[in-house]
């Protein structure tokens, strides 16, 4: 799944982020581009372990003591080092090693480009658990870094209504997908550089990277793949996305009841909190479901999520709802492997188009709207966006297409964001904002009529595959199949959604 946050790669988030429920701000310490935040003290940091001393216990309560030490897993490959005393100025400098950014590097060298890709962690194994849609990755020829696939997917809406979802669901194996990609940088002769990068001096015809050693990269291209820090590109209107967050757990149990061969994609069940009035309230305001992936019948990965709140739900509602949910399930938790915690900013306004840093993944605002997934989309771009660095890095050389640094970085920019991308945004920034107005019961019959749509209408639209004319049919065809309720609760909470989005379709016609 895409998306993405965590961890020390010292890339600090310049917006502070609101959450329900914590009364007060919250700087998210450190992102990862692709990466979930771990977010400051209030909250657990997203961790790895790869065998951590495991605790044992037969009880959910308690269960947060059995969390492991952060454990950081490295590859253990060599990476070509920048050398400072060199001066050397690299066609392309990638600021974040996060999917992204690596496969930019991977693809731009593969062209014969120079690269390097400065992070202050370039081998640290990405954190979090992503899932896709097998067609997703089958289209990538990636499928081998998948490591555990599902048959289908499962949606429960309620207590009475489930929902069998037949679209092959995979997860990721970062460790592979990174090890893979890394090798290719490495034969490309991609050099990397340890450290954080502190800003951008841009002139015609080169750029200057500045790192916290006191070592300066130069560049003619600079890509910022630094995820939702965002460190080089800007903004220049105020940022207000929603967020996705959710805490998961890697977990040893005595057992579950879930189907071995199905992935839990959403389960929207309430029974657990039936005797905690004050989570209830909370969950029929601003509901979260659960997400699990199961291994075998004691080994699961289980998040409870919160889809899209504006502020984000705080950690701590989101783990006592994880556990009286457990609980209810009747999951006692052995051991945890890890657990991870993602904040995961969705929506809002796209950086200034066109500016001189490139931009890609979480930076440049390619999380999807309404479902907050990324991994396949920005996988999918970053060939393309190589492909026109690469194009337009041999016009500048060759004297054709004139115009210098900022020339190249408007065409890169207008390829990454096509007017068709910019229109499809719109529209999944306006299935946001009327999930967002959504309570529990109206979070049902949402989900009860989208997944009533052809699988052409829904994987299109998870998939990023649909373009305006087709929204607008897969839109009339969700209305069509709402249930009367639901067809008034999304005129009357969509229709100012509807009128803005109008509005801006028509402002951007390029
Ligand atoms: C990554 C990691 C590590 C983690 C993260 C966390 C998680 C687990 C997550 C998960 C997630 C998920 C599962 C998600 C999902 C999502 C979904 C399914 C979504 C969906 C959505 C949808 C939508 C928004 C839709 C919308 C639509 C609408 C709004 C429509 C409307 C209509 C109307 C108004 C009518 C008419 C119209 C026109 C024509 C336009």
């Amino acid at each position: 799944m895409d998306t993405l946050l965590r961890s020390h790669n010292g890339f600090g988030l310049p917006h502070p982020l609101q959450f329900h429920g914590s009364g007060k701000k919250n700087q998210v310490s450190s992102l990862l581009p692709l990466v979930f935040p771990s977010v400051d003290s209030r909250f657990h940091e997203t961790k790895i372990s790869v065998n951590p001393t495991k605790t044992k216990c037969t009880t959910t309560s308690g269960l947060f003591d059995l969390v492991p030490e952060t454990k950081k897993e490295n590859l253990y490959v060599d990476i070509p080092l920048y050398d400072p005393s060199q001066s050397v100025t690299f066609d392309l400098v990638i600021v974040g090693c996060g999917p992204a950014g690596l496969t930019v590097a991977q693809n731009v060298s593969e062209a014969g480009l120079s690269v390097c890709c400065i992070d202050p962690a370039p081998k640290l194994i990405w954190p979090n658990n992503y899932g896709v849609w097998i067609d997703e990755f089958k289209a990538l020829d990636l499928l081998d870094c998948l490591d555990t696939t599902w048959s289908g997917a499962v949606v429960h809406i309620d207590d009475d209504t489930q929902k069998n979802l037949d679209r092959p669901y995979g997860r990721v194996n970062r460790k592979h997908l990174k090890s893979k990609v890394m090798k290719k940088c490495i034969s490309n002769e991609v050099t990397f550089h340890e450290a954080k990068v502190l800003n951008v001096v841009h002139e015609e015809s080169k750029s200057f990277v500045k790192c916290n050693d006191g070592v300066t990269v130069e560049a003619r291209v600079v890509l910022d793949a630094t995820g939702f820090s965002k460190r080089l590109v800007e903004y220049d209107k105020p940022y207000n996305p929603g967020y996705q967050v959710a805490y998961g757990i890697l977990a040893e149990v005595e057992e579950h009841p879930f189907e071995v061969d199905k992935m839990l994609f959403m389960d929207w069940r309430d029974s657990h909190l039936k005797h905690n009035k004050q989570l209830n309230q909370r969950n029929s305001r601003i509901p979260t479901f659960l997400y699990a992936m199961p291994f075998s019948s004691n080994r699961i990965f289980l998040e409870e999520t919160s889809l899209v709140a504006r502020p984000g739900l705080g950690i701590e509602d989101i783990q006592q709802r994880m556990e009286a949910r457990l609980k209810h399930l009747g999951i006692n938790v052995k051991y945890i492997e890890e657990d991870e915690v993602c904040v995961i900013p969705m929506g809002g306004v796209l950086p200034v188009l066109p500016q001189r840093t490139l931009g890609i993944g979480g930076t440049a605002g390619m999380v999807h709207p309404s479902t907050g997934y990324m991994v396949a989309r920005t996988l999918a771009t970053a060939p393309l966006i190589a492909q026109s660095i690469v194009n337009y890095l041999n016009c500048w050389e060759q004297g054709r297409g004139g115009g210098g640094g900022d020339s190249l970085s408007a065409k890169v920019w207008r390829d990454l964001w096509p007017v068709e991308r910019r229109r499809q945004r719109e529209f999944f920034c306006f299935g946001m904002d009327v999930l967002l107005k959504l309570d529990l019961e109206g979070t049902r019959r949402f989900f009860d009529a989208f997944f009533e749509l052809e699988p052409h209408y829904w994987h299109g639209f998870l998939s990023s595959r649909l373009f305006l004319p087709e929204l607008f049919s897969f839109g009339l065809s969700l209305f069509a199949h709402a249930s009367n309720t639901s067809k008034l609760e999304i005129m009357a909470k969509g229709t100012l959604p509807l009128i803005n989005m109008s509005g801006n379709l028509l402002r951007d016609r390029d």
